[in-house]
């Protein structure tokens, strides 16, 4: 089954050993070469260390990330080397600023889903959110299928945890976060590999998020081609069927089983 492609960055792969990948991006109508992340985890661990310290900044990087990965509709998706970096601070008032991709047009206000993440995760474990300055630096362009509402989600998620106390690098806190992030969004194709990095399969089996990941080979480099126009999330689900025939469901099956052996191979 394919979702709706226009508007959306389109990823074609292509093994290019030690070419060079680009360095920075646009929101332009453009192709560009973006390693993908192999590494095994993203660089979430950055968030400074949090145990038994109160901690008055946090920052966190978060990728880029492309889901919907060929016939892996809500399932398949990996990690881009593109980084938004969210910058947390304790301060005597609320504060926003956004540098880059979406510079503008990303709201500024106690709204900004960065801060609304941050919020939601100090309330559950009861607390409130201080005074905050938030920065954030970033590269993912929104709206066009580069994953830019799961890397804010996951950032402001894991500021929120970091600030409460919890320390984001240890294996109970990253599945934590998974289980928020992806209950945020409501699919795990973007959120599994902006928090793990590299080629994620990630479905929900009872209630529970999982995510496997898938070994590739390295220096492969992703082609993207970003377009100009913008396509929220909400409308390009909302074109898709409530149902598919068996027939398709077949086809799906055989060439998401053969995509994943491919990259194995
Ligand atoms: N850096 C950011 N900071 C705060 N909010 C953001 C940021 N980036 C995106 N958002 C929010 O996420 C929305 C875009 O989400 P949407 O799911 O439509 O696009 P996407 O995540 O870029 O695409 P896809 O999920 O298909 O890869 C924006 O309208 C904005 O509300
Ligand atoms: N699988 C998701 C990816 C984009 O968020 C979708 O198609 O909505």
């Amino acid at each position: 089954m394919a979702t709706s492609a226009r508007s959306r960055a389109v990823p074609l792969l292509v093994a290019r050993r030690g070419a060079r990948s680009a360095r920075s991006f646009s929101s332009e109508s453009s192709s560009s070469y973006s390693k993908l992340t192999t590494g095994f985890s993203s660089r979430i661990s950055n968030v400074q260390e949090s145990f038994f310290y109160p901690v008055d900044r946090v920052v966190v990087n978060v990728p880029a990330t492309t889901a919907n990965l060929g016939p892996g509709f809500d399932s398949f998706g990996f990690a881009l080397d593109v980084w938004n970096r969210v910058i947390v601070q304790k301060s005597d008032r609320f504060e926003m600023v956004v540098e880059g991709e979406g510079e503008g047009r990303i709201s500024l206000t106690e709204d900004n889903l960065v801060v609304q993440c941050v919020r939601k995760v100090l309330h559950s474990l009861g607390k409130e959110m201080p005074p905050l300055r938030f920065e954030c630096q970033n590269a993912v362009p929104p709206t066009r299928g580069m994953g830019s509402s799961s890397a804010a989600l996951v950032a402001g998620l894991a500021a929120g945890l970091a600030l409460g106390g919890k320390d984001v690098t240890t294996p109970a806190n990253k599945k934590l976060l998974l289980q928020l992030a992806a209950n945020e969004e409501g699919h795990a194709d973007n959120v599994a590999p902006a928090i793990y990095g590299g080629f994620q399969i990630a479905f929900n089996a009872e209630g529970h998020w999982i995510t496997q990941r898938v070994h590739i080979p390295d220096g492969l480099q992703c082609v993207l081609f970003i377009p100009d126009d913008e396509m929220p999330t909400t409308e390009a689900r909302a074109v898709l069927p409530a149902k598919i025939d068996r027939k398709d469901a077949i086809f799906n099956i055989a060439r998401a089983s053969m995509l994943i052996n491919c990259f194995g191979t």
